[in-house]
């Protein structure tokens, strides 16, 4: 049988809209990264905002596509020059957002994934609330936490602990979220961040095109 969807010709309405911030952050380990690439893969209207750091790079993890892996002394040139929207030292590293193509991207509809801390948010829900979608993500219990971050291999047990030990803190900011998922069954929870995403993409405020298309679908404002 034929899929209804591909003989469907109708013609797509796509009003311009405003690109958002996608925020999504966590205790370390409880996924933001896992449903992120996801988000990505699946969505090409969401474009990941990359961060620069100072820490070192991961097994697996690519330049430019992951971070942007930089030393101390670049990271404070960038700081100084105000190239970050915001920037927050986490677990003895220094993290960035750079700015450059964010605000031209909102503007042009691109939606941006960001994959940063509670001071991030704080930051960036103070420079732009309207633009901001900020999302926490939460581990079923801090046993599969820890189980978490051993099974992913990418930390010696001192950089666990310290993370452990930071994961009550970070939990402690859930309630500057607008959104609160846990990330038991991971298909599960990716599909509530996408409903999230779709939601408000659909927020009147962001659609710049409505006020158009409902003059035209009304005949307002044409000649009579
Ligand atoms: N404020 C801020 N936090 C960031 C940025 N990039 C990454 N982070 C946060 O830094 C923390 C450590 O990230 P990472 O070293 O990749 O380890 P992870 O926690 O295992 O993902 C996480 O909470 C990230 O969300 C950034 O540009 N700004
Ligand atoms: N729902 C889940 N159930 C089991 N393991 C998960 C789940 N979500 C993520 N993981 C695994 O947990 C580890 C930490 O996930 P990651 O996305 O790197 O976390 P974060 O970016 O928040 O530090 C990874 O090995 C990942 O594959």
């Amino acid at each position: 049988m034929v899929d209804p969807r591909l003989s469907d010709t109708r013609p797509v309405t796509a009003l311009a809209r405003r690109g958002l911030m996608f925020i999504l952050s966590s205790p370390s380990g409880a996924g933001k990264t896992t449903i992120a690439r996801k988000l990505l893969q699946s969505d090409p209207g969401v474009a990941l905002s990359v961060s620069a750091t100072t820490r070192a790079i991961r097994p697996g993890e690519v330049d430019g596509r992951d971070y942007h892996f930089v030393d101390k002394p670049t990271f404070d040139r960038m700081a100084d020059d105000h190239e970050f929207l915001e920037w927050a030292h986490v677990f003895g590293h220094s993290y960035g957002t750079p700015k450059a193509q964010i605000w031209a991207g909102l503007k042009a509809g691109t939606d941006f994934l960001f994959d940063i801390d509670w001071q991030g948010t704080q930051q960036l829900s103070q420079r732009a609330r309207e633009d901001v979608v900020p999302v926490f993500i939460l581990p079923p219990s801090i046993d599969e936490l820890r189980r978490r971050l051993m099974a992913r291999g990418t930390d010696d047990m001192k950089v666990i602990e310290a993370r452990m030990d930071r994961a009550r803190a970070e939990i402690s900011h859930w309630s500057d979220y607008d959104y609160v998922v846990v990330n038991d069954d991971i298909d599960r929870c990716f599909e509530k961040v996408r409903r999230i995403l779709d939601a408000e993409r659909m927020r009147r405020e962001r659609q710049t095109g409505l006020v158009n298309f409902v003059r035209q679908l009304t005949g307002e404002g044409s000649p009579t």
